[in-house]
């Protein structure tokens, strides 16, 4: 048996006003495969995002993670609204489990901020390096059409109404974005076999861009096959093989996160994976969620239980239908981060 590998898909025809409609549909169906079946793939962005652009990015929070102690520590996540800023190594909690990382972590601004309430404070910027938010907030700019430009090709490959996709866009045209920096020492232990770097998980919300140095197998994705002989470790049922998203020079790897999960009322499914970074080096990552709006009701699409239904009447019917609740993007994301921090005084 093959071990299996993450889709690759070029998304530049979505991100270029003059391509043609052939071209968008084949991107589209790729991604409708990719998002069905895996969950997670790579999108080749050669041309959207220079390789210096990503490197100058990685290059940025390793400068960060480098500064003292206390610097890093000034900018605690406990000083403002519990999210937003620094946490360092083993603050973070998954599955009951520390994970081994440090992080920055900055979330879309909001009106009237207050750091008494989730979430709703205002971001910490470093003062080093000097020009790290300048080009963070760059990044933002360019992270969130990219977002939203996959989302269209989604609902392309959904077979969307233009209403219906109108409808769509605008439950996202102010996304609540999250933007992670993400510092990874190697692991404890002899040859770093001891604990994870980042615990099992699904991502939150829409869709997660993410760009990492070039370091190899660390971000593991839970690739599903019934018959596969790895599981998730909080349920034993879901089986497959857990397979290394290596990074690919020009490609973000990408994955969708619990809000495509409900909209598509079950059809896309949101992924498992972790990360175990088991090499000497110092690796860094930047995952830019791309989210809903803050206030968005969302709830499965029409389009996604009419493919069902084409579905049903065919032989791949046979997965029984789990039913999704409608959830508030804002309350979801409130509880997800309230759970996700370990009591730490700083
Ligand atoms: O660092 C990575 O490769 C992935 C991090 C991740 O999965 C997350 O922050 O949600
Ligand atoms: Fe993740």
């Amino acid at each position: 048996m093959t071990i299996p590998t993450l889709p690759i898909i070029d998304v530049s025809p979505y991100l270029d006003d003059n391509s043609s409609k052939e071209s968008r549909r084949i991107v589209a169906e790729q991604l409708h495969v990719a998002c069905r079946d895996v969950g997670f793939f790579y999108l080749k962005v050669d041309g959207y995002v220079d390789r210096s652009e990503s490197e100058e990015l990685m290059e940025l929070q390793r400068r960060f993670f480098q500064r003292p102690k206390e610097e890093k520590e000034d900018l605690a996540i406990s000083k403002q609204d519990n999210a937003r800023g620094y946490q360092k190594v083993g603050q973070n909690v998954t599955l009951s489990q520390n994970d081994h990382h440090e992080a920055l972590d900055f979330y879309r601004p909001v009106e009237n901020p207050d750091a008494t309430k989730p979430i709703w404070g205002e971001n910490q910027w470093p003062s080093n390096p000097p020009e790290y938010r300048e080009k963070m907030e760059a990044w933002v700019r360019k992270m969130k059409h990219l977002g939203m430009m996959v989302m269209k090709a989604m609902s392309d490959g959904l077979k969307m109404t233009e209403e219906e996709w109108k409808g769509l866009e605008k439950s996202m045209d102010d996304s609540f974005w999250c933007m992670r920096c993400i510092g990874y020492p190697s692991l404890p232990g002899d040859k770093g076999h001891k604990g994870i770097s980042c615990g099992e998980h699904r991502d939150y919300g829409c869709l997660t861009l993410l760009f990492t140095d070039p370091t190899p197998s660390a971000l593991q994705v839970l690739y599903r096959d019934p018959n596969g002989p790895d599981h998730a470790a909080a349920d034993a049922s879901l089986k497959g093989y857990w397979i290394d998203a290596n990074p690919i020079p020009g490609a973000a790897v990408v994955n969708i996160g619990d809000m495509v999960e409900i909209w598509t009322n079950g059809l896309y499914k949101s992924t498992l994976h972790r990360v175990i970074h088991r090499g000497d080096n110092y690796r860094v990552s930047v995952p830019f969620f791309f989210e809903p709006n803050w206030d968005t009701k969302v709830e499965p699409l029409a389009a996604a239980k009419r493919i069902q239904e084409q579905m049903k009447e065919g032989e791949n019917g046979k997965e029984a239908a789990k039913h999704y609740e409608p959830i508030v993007y804002g309350d979801h994301l409130k509880r997800k981060v309230g759970g996700n921090f370990a009591k730490y005084d700083q």
